[in-house]
């Protein structure tokens, strides 16, 4: 199937491969001359999230990968927390990139999706590049109890509007807001359940010439551990015209936009400012 609004407009190839335990990983290839780029969607969203937030048509020379995490769009389900551990989601990733079969990749990834980009970067010597959009490496704490709360109010029958209403409060983007609702609220719950097991931790660099470019908004109160991540990892820090890190969501396409000019100048050093 061709599904060429799916990546706005070039053709589509879709892949499915196995990750380490079983579960099936569905997405969509597009063809490019340049470098395989790997897009990894966070928690409450799926691999529609590229096309539908312009993203995709700024990098027309990439080759593009977009996979489904396990337990959203057309990936297996889980329906666990433990089955939502992050060791799982980056078992995810380099099962395709073990099925594509390159030796080289970049990886750029959304919210807890970037946190697992960077995570994949840290185990992995084939990502050249890993992107991440509004998530950190360091270290965090995870409240036990708001986690356990957030996951009631997501997995219950109101769990869409819950997100829908939390989201467009904080000046979401549309394409933001269309994909909390396509997640399977049980999956919902289980992921943010299973954000319990690993995702607290620091993520490390993988590589001495790996480039880790990390990107939030300017007005982003919490700049401190993105500043962190420029001292500890050698990372490089893009900022966006935006007051929060939810409303950076808008500017996705923007860091689309930097994201090509990297690549086609071939790494993120002094050439691209
Ligand atoms: C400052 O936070 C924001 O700027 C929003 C931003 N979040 C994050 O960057 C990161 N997270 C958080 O900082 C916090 N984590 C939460 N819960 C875990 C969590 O994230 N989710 C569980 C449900 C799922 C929808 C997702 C989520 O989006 N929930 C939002 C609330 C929006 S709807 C209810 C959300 O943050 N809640 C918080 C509560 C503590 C309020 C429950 C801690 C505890 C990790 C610091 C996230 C990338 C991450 C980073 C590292 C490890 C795990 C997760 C967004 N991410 C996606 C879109 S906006």
């Amino acid at each position: 199937m061709r599904d060429s609004d799916e990546t706005g407009g070039g053709p589509a190839v879709p892949f499915e491969f196995f990750s380490r335990d079983g579960t099936p990983l569905r997405g969509f290839s597009r063809p490019g001359p340049g470098e395989a780029l790997v897009l990894v969607h966070g928690v409450a969203m799926d691999r529609r999230i590229w096309a539908e937030s312009g993203f995709l048509d700024t990098v027309p020379d990439a080759r593009v990968i977009a996979l489904d995490l396990r337990g959203r769009g057309e990936s297996g389900r889980v329906g666990t927390a433990e089955g939502h551990a992050v060791d799982r989601y980056v078992e995810d990733v380099r099962a395709v990139l073990d099925g594509f079969g390159l030796a080289r990749y970049s990886l750029f990834g959304t919210y807890f999706g970037g946190r697992i980009a960077l995570r994949v970067a840290g185990v992995d010597a084939r990502v050249a590049r890993a992107f991440s959009f509004c998530a950190h490496a360091e270290r965090v704490e995870i409240p036990d109890e708001a986690v356990e709360e957030e996951a009631v109010a997501v997995e219950g029958p109101g769990g869409h509007t819950y997100l829908r209403e939390h989201f467009t409060g904080r000046g979401a983007p549309p394409w933001m807001i269309d994909a909390c609702s396509r997640v399977d609220p049980a999956e919902l719950g289980a992921a943010t359940r299973g954000l319990r097991y690993g995702s607290e931790q620091q993520t490390e660099r993988g590589r001495p010439d790996q480039e880790l470019v990390l990107i939030t908004a300017e007005g982003d109160p919490d700049m401190a551990p993105f500043h962190a991540g420029e001292r500890r990892l050698g990372a490089r820090l893009w900022l966006l015209p935006a007051p929060t890190r939810v409303r950076a969501a808008a500017h996705l396409a923007d860091a689309g936009h930097r994201v090509a000019k990297t690549l086609a100048a071939g790494g993120t050093g002094p050439g691209v400012v």
